[in-house]
């Protein structure tokens, strides 16, 4: 069996050897020619799947890509070939809540806000959007839910606003699919009209895809001097991305949201999974066997928790400010934009999530609170 997998998919290898033969491929290049011969083909976002790549193919049985978004794959095609398909729903959602937590965290210092004052609307309420909620809850911030599809099923107790009532929030925090059709598309969900709503005081966060926000109108919004604060991880077009806009952002990076080293293995465990069922085959391995220690892998805490040491602990894990440092040295400046952006994806460094590291304290409310938040959790 002829495995093709994209080479930024942590323990392809380790995964994936006793299936057959391996190949790994750069996923922005990756061309018909190259997956003629594929019997598995591995994928991350950044490879379109669909009838141009697949034409020479006449032998695939299983698309797998190791991400949450699935708008890079023409499942209706797929469906039509025979082809059996699977994402990995939820893989790295603890880690774009971390992402958008930490954040917060530092805009909260950079700006003296007390983070309880604050209302976050979070716009979709799927996986991102939910484990966000979750620690916002640990955290005492408030929150209001906006999604209209959930908000039709009846097995979801929670509360939901409209759209409006969550674009009025302190934060907004966007956890939305990209689609372009059906009763509540996203594409350009922010579009001008919407953006110009909004007021000077309020952040604005995309973490889900750069297509849900007019980046055109985003920039002209920002050029005419209005306060909006951005913290952009997604970009429309990547990578050839608005470079123009990056001075207007707070916070920005390359589409690394969701890149804890936790959050990426996840998704080639959840492939492997899927394959082996797929196959008939035994689930034998597990990521455990395969994630290393974390730098960090113990804190004690011999204080009560206060915003001061919850910034701590937060940034001690994940602080954000070293990947919009490492944007804003290299994108327009080294080389290429394209190039430069995916290079920067490509050699991510390692960052792990809270449940890495263990917090541990005297006092029992405290641990229960870093429990909570994420600390020390299964992996
Ligand atoms: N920046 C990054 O690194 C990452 C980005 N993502 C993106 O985030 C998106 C969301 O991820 P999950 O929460 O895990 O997906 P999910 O599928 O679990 O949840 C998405 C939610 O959005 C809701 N929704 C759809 N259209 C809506 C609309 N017009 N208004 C409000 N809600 C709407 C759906 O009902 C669903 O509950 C993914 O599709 C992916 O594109 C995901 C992981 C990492
Ligand atoms: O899971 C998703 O959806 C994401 O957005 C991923 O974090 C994207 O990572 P790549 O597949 O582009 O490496």
């Amino acid at each position: 069996m002829k495995i093709f997998f994209d080479e930024n998919m942590p323990f392809a290898r380790e995964f994936f050897s006793d299936f057959g033969e391996l190949t790994a491929f750069a996923g922005r290049t990756l061309t018909t020619e190259q997956v003629a011969e594929a019997d598995v083909l591995l994928v991350r976002s950044i490879t379109e799947v669909n009838q141009s790549l697949l034409a020479a193919n006449n032998k695939l049985q299983f698309v797998g890509t190791a991400t949450i978004g699935v708008d890079h794959i023409d499942q209706h095609y797929l469906r039509q070939r025979g082809i059996n398909f699977s994402a990995a729903p939820g893989c790295n959602a603890i880690s774009v809540a971390e992402y958008v937590l930490s954040s917060l965290v530092v805009l909260a210092e950079r700006y003296q806000l007390v983070l309880q004052d604050l209302t976050v609307g979070i716009i979709g309420a799927g996986n991102t959007g939910s484990r966000l909620s979750e620690k916002l809850d640990a955290i005492g911030v408030n929150y209001l839910l906006c999604d209209p599809l959930l908000a039709q099923n009846d097995n979801d107790q929670r509360e939901f606003v409209a759209l409006e009532q969550a674009l009025a929030c302190d934060v907004i925090s966007l956890h939305v699919p990209k689609t372009t059709s059906g009763d509540y598309p996203t594409y350009h969900l922010l579009n001008e009209q919407r953006l110009s709503q909004l007021s000077s005081k309020q952040i604005l966060i995309n973490a889900c895809r750069g297509e849900v926000t007019d980046n055109q109108a985003l920039l002209k919004m920002k050029q005419r001097g209005h306060g909006v604060k951005l913290v952009l991880d997604v970009w429309e077009n990547e990578p050839q991305i608005l470079t123009e806009l990056i001075s207007y952002c707070e916070i920005t990076t390359a589409h690394i949201a969701g890149y804890s080293l936790e959050g990426k293995a996840r998704g080639t465990e959840m492939l492997y999974q899927a394959l082996s069922r797929l196959l008939n085959k035994p689930v034998e391995k597990s990521l455990t066997d395969f994630l290393p220690d974390s730098g960090i892998s113990h804190i004690e805490i011999n204080q009560g928790f206060d915003e001061i040491l919850l910034n701590q602990l937060v940034k001690m894990v994940y602080d954000v400010r070293r990947d919009d440092a490492l944007f804003r040295q290299q994108i327009g400046h080294q080389q290429e934009t394209a190039l430069a952006f995916d290079l920067l994806r490509k050699t991510y460094p390692a960052r792990r999530e809270f449940s890495s590291v263990n917090v541990s304290s005297n006092q029992q409310h405290q641990s229960a609170f870093a429990h909570r938040l994420g600390f020390g959790n299964l992996r």
